[in-house]
């Protein structure tokens, strides 16, 4: 792997500190699939898992190790001759391998957890890099918790374990205690402290304890660090770890703030986001940056104009780069007309006057008041709905009110606009729709007979629009009414509204035909 000092090297660890997010342990055929699409995304290190964890971490590892070419393959071990050399064995197929291990550093650590001395904790760290060189010529060492330990030490154990032949040193920051600024310094005093810096490559490994841990790596990356450690989704233990897809897009997004770049091929981050969240389970929130469904979305209609504009008014990144179809005009009550009239464009429908758009317009207002978000289907039904305005129709509903309980008699208050004249009826009926439609015949003595009544939704969710077709029949002749709306009384009054008013019109025909329906 090239030590260019313009390259960032990307080592995942999906596979390894990902799977400690409690409930995402993945099988050993999950991991070769993600660690495939990681090699596809050209991910420079893939840390597979755990060798000496389970007999199952074992086998994955040597999985992944024997089918994934492109990528360096690595595996985790303590400080310990049985784990580097399960790590060791696992690795053998591999094309190329990386022994990666680490012992803690700081004073809680070394005292609390491994009761060792601060020299004995040096002596086996450099003991471990060189027992791994013996398998491997890619190693790579992590003073654990180096985020707490102290900076003087530190530098004893890097200098001694890069002389020992580790050719990556990683400075974790274990449980997410440091802030930007502090842990950018402390990179630059490692690197610049450590008299054989220039020999490893500096790296880091965040967790994601105070929200921070892609801010810190990215501090450390200007400071100088050349490999960042990080997950897809951000998974990992506790509150995670740093976030691919944010640490990759910040650096290409800002390479002049960053002076580097990855090698990582972005369109493959959506894909592999997805497969990540399909295998764990562990769904990606709609808000997350670069990998969450509105991170291209926009529903403001001030934005929605902007972007229709020029996209850069509004997006820093392209939804393309980063393998999204296209960026997403989400329409909704915050939308505006140049967004509501694009759309339907695209879908077909070019509005001959301003006065149609508006009127159009009004409606899609009053249907996002009801409903969240609003889809292409409710667009259609929306415009098909005010083509069904006949001209010269004679009755218009004006409101609709029906009262139904368990154990009563649905009741329906109706007012409607006859020939310009508003009437009110009541009726009762034996369901809602029945009085809605006896209280619309009491102002409206039709004569016709309802030879079908069906209702579809349009799209899916209890907050659909109900799409109600009705058919009557007078005197042998026939005619089909159409409404929609989110409720579905109301959808099927319109319905039956538009019927009449086409006999009423005389638009009547001689024949029922059933794919009018
Ligand atoms: C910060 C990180 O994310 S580190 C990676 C965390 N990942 C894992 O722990 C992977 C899964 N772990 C496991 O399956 C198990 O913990 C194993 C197989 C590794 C070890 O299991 P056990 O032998 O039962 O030990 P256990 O987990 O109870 O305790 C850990 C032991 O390792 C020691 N240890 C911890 N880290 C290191 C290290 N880097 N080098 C050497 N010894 C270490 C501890 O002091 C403790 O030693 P002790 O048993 O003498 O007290
Ligand atoms: C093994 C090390 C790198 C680790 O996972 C951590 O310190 O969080």
């Amino acid at each position: 792997m090239s030590r260019d000092k313009d390259r960032l090297i990307i080592f995942d660890t999906t596979l390894r500190d990902g799977e400690q997010s409690p409930g995402a342990s993945m099988t050993k055929e999950e991991k070769v699939r993600i660690a495939k699409a990681l090699e596809r995304m050209r991910v420079d290190v893939i840390e597979a898992g755990f060798p000496a964890a389970s007999k199952g971490d074992f086998e994955s590892v040597e999985a992944v190790a024997r089918q994934v070419k492109d990528s360096v393959v690595c595996g985790l071990a303590r400080a310990r001759e049985d784990d580097i050399s399960r790590a060791g064995e696992a690795l053998k197929p591999a094309n190329a391998g990386r022994i990666h291990t680490f012992i803690a550093t700081s004073p809680i650590h070394m005292k609390m957890k491994l009761q060792l001395e601060p020299d004995e904790v040096l002596e086996q760290a450099v003991w471990a890099v060189k027992y791994a060189r013996q398998f491997c010529d890619n190693v790579e060492f992590s003073p654990e918790d180096a985020g707490r330990s102290e900076p003087d030490f530190l530098c004893r154990v890097l200098e001694a374990v890069i002389d020992a032949g580790a050719s990556t040193v990683n400075i974790p920051d274990t449980v997410g205690y440091n802030v930007p600024d502090q842990f950018g310094d402390l990179i630059r005093y490692l690197r610049e402290r450590v008299p054989n810096a220039d020999k490893a490559v500096f790296s880091v490994h965040c967790h994601n304890d105070l929200g921070l841990a892609v801010a810190n790596s990215l501090a450390a990356v200007r400071a100088g660090a050349r490999q960042v450690e990080c997950t897809v989704n951000g998974l990992g233990e506790r509150a995670g770890n740093a976030s691919l897809e944010e640490i990759v897009m910040a650096v290409r997004t800002r390479q002049d703030f960053f002076d580097c770049d990855t090698h990582i091929n972005a369109q493959e981050i959506v894909p592999t986001s997805r497969l990540v969240a399909n295998i764990t389970g562990f769904s990606v929130q709609p808000n997350k940056a670069i990998v969450g469904a509105n991170a291209f979305a926009h529903e403001s209609g001030i934005h929605q104009d902007g972007v229709l504009k020029s996209r850069e008014t509004y997006e820093i990144m392209r939804a393309e780069d980063v393998g999204w179809k296209t960026n997403r005009m989400v329409l909704g009550k915050h939308s505006g007309r140049n967004a509501f009239r694009t759309r339907l464009q695209e879908l077909g429908t070019v509005f001959e006057s301003e006065e149609q758009l508006n009127e159009a317009f009004v409606r899609f207002k009053e249907l996002a008041d009801k409903k969240h978000e609003i889809f292409d289907d409710d667009l259609q039904a929306l415009v098909t709905e005010a083509n069904l305005a006949l001209e010269n129709e004679r009755v218009r509903l004006v409101s609709l009110s029906v009262t139904s309980a368990t154990g009563e008699t649905p009741e329906a208050e109706v007012t409607l606009s006859v020939d310009g004249k508003e009437q009110h009826a009541s009726a009762p009926g034996s369901g809602p729709v029945d009085a809605a439609f006896k209280a619309i015949d009491t102002l409206v003595p039709s004569g016709t007979q309802l030879l079908l009544y069906s209702v579809s939704n349009i799209t899916t969710g209890t907050d659909s629009q109900g799409e109600v077709t009705v058919r009557l029949e007078r005197a042998g002749r026939v005619v089909n009414g159409q409404g929609a709306d989110t409720d579905i009384v109301i959808a099927s009054a319109k319905a039956y509204v538009n019927a009449i008013n086409k006999i009423l019109l005389g638009q009547d025909r001689t024949h029922p035909q059933a794919a009018d329906v």
